[in-house]
């Protein structure tokens, strides 16, 4: 029994290990072992032996991790690769996805942000107006569902573009479903399988490639007049440091990777939003005075300028990520004896460490009744955990960030890899949050309390389908 390995989970079989018990519910699975093994502690996921390490200092240790310790690419790739094409993001160097991602953050300029309020506004607008879920006066909608569909709407327009939106009413559906299948939780093993859905992935991956770089190439040859601040006309401007263009196929690339991302972590999380209103409807009456008292009583068209003085609708996204973390575990592959910080444990590069930010976004010890949808709890000044100014920052090539260092709160992770993809989450969200507090009054059916419970089977966590709620159209 050597001393120096973290404590195992205890298991019946060999190769499923624990994979079961995590695979249903992460959150619960990690709370249990926490209580009874402390914060570090090894588990076998489908015959891998993952360590996990929990809390701040987990956190810090697996997210903060240096290159030569910990790498990503060589667990994700086998999933994004195939999803997302040649040579970005996990299937290039890691200096160039840090170019990658600087292309991506400084493409989000605030004048960006500030047409995609308006482009996503008039979306959600047309989307109220005259969709099959919101015929009539009232009436029941199948919120995971219908948010999906909105999610991809407002995110094509905006970020991805005209071209790409106005496709998204007819064929790239289709390729969207079947790249989709092959974004799976079973591709982390099983991605060069040459199994149906991957197949179809595959021929997914292909002809949307084809289409994104017809959009360039039409752009490029004048034929359209440049009158958006879409991603894929800043990434046609953008040039390595050595001095090359991207290439049309990492275009297109990179753009598949923020669709992929964006769609299932914004359609997640305005589901969230929605259901939790839906159970506690006197925020969405709150919601809506917080826009008469700062916007005006006649509610004018929403600016960019305007979220920034809507906290409430901020902290209701805030909550609802404390709770609802798309991505409940984060994972990289150990690359040489690695000691865990604090401890006299040693771990093998035959592990994969585990990182979970939302169990420290749960614990009683850092958020007092932590199982509380609450978002009064981040109002100014109040008890609870506020960003400490001082936390390290640093950059890493894409834009100085803070290293979260001891944060419990981190749903968009920290580090090299942290998110570049907040400014506009939060953008999307909240205007997709103020037109429909404007729009609907919401509840569970019959008025009960609670919401639905979560589905932990697929890459990002979401609500369990379906959950259907009642919406009432505001005269
Ligand atoms: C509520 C919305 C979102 C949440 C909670 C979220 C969460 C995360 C997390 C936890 C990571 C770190 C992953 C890791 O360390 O392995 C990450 C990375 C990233 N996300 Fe997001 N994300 C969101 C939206 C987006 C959007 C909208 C985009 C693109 C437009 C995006 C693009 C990325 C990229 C490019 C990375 C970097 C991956 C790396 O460096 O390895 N995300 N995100
Ligand atoms: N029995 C059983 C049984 C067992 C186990 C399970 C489930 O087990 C697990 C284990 C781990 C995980 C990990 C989630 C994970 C990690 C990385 C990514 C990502 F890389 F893809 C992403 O970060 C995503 N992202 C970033 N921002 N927004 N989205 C990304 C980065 C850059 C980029 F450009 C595009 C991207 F989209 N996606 C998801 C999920 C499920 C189920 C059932």
């Amino acid at each position: 029994k050597d001393p120096h390995a973290p404590p195992v989970v205890f298991h019946w079989f060999p190769v499923i290990g624990s994979t079961i018990t995590y695979g249903m519910d992460p959150y619960k699975f990690f709370f249990a072992n926490k209580a009874k093994y402390g914060d570090v502690f090894t588990f076998v996921l489908l015959g891998r032996k993952m360590t996990v390490c929990l809390d701040t200092k987990g956190n810090n240790f697996i997210l903060n991790g240096k290159l030569k310790d910990v790498n990503a690419e060589e667990i994700y790739s086998p999933l994004c690769t195939p999803v997302f094409g040649k040579d970005v993001v996990y299937d290039c160097p890691n200096s160039k996805l840090m170019e990658q991602k600087k292309f991506v953050k400084f493409g989000l300029t605030n004048e960006a942000l500030r047409s995609y309020v308006t482009l996503i506004t008039a979306e959600v607008e047309n989307f109220v107006k005259s969709h099959q879920a919101f015929k009539g006066q009232k009436g029941t909608f199948n919120v995971p569902k219908v948010m999906a569909e909105l999610t991809i709407y407002t995110a094509s327009r905006s970020l991805q573009g005209e071209e790409v939106r106005n496709m998204f009413d007819s064929s790239f559906a289709e390729l969207y479903h079947d790249l989709d299948m092959g974004f799976s939780p079973i591709n982390f093993m099983l991605s060069w399988a040459p199994l149906p859905h991957n197949r179809a992935r595959d021929n997914a991956r292909e002809a949307m490639i084809k289409l994104y770089s017809s959009i360039v190439e039409k752009r490029r040859s004048g034929q359209v007049k440049k009158e958006s601040h879409d991603m894929i006309w800043h990434l046609m401007d953008c040039k390595y440091k050595d001095g090359t263009p991207v290439p049309n196929h990492e275009i297109a690339g990179i753009m598949i990777a923020l669709l992929m991302a964006g769609q299932h972590s914004s359609s997640s999380t305005i589901a969230w939003i929605l259901l939790r209103l839906a159970s506690k409807p006197h925020i969405i009456e709150e919601l809506l005075e917080e826009q008469k008292s700062v916007l005006g009583e006649d509610l004018p068209p929403l600016t960019y300028d305007d979220l920034q003085k809507l906290p409430l609708h901020a902290h209701v996204v805030r909550e609802t990520l404390r709770l609802h973390a798309p991505i409940h575990s984060i994972m990289r592959k150990v690359k040489q004896p690695l000691v865990v910080d604090g401890t006299n444990y040693v771990i093998p590069p035959s592990h994969t460490l585990m990182s979970s930010p939302g169990v420290s976004a749960q614990m009683p010890e850092h958020f007092a009744n932590p199982s509380v949808w609450d978002p009064h709890r981040w109002d100014a000044g109040s008890l609870n955990f506020e960003a400490a100014e001082d936390d390290e920052k640093i950059d890493y090539g894409w834009g100085v960030v803070s290293k979260g260092t001891n944060s419990p709160y981190l749903p968009f992770g920290a580090g090299r890899h942290r998110c570049i993809g907040e400014q506009f989450a939060y953008t999307q969200l909240q205007t997709i949050l103020v037109a429909f507090v404007r729009e609907f009054r919401l509840r569970n059916i019959g008025g009960e309390e609670g919401v639905v419970g979560t589905d932990y089977s697929s890459l990002f966590s979401r609500p369990l389908a379906p959950a259907f709620v009642e919406w009432e159209r505001r005269n």
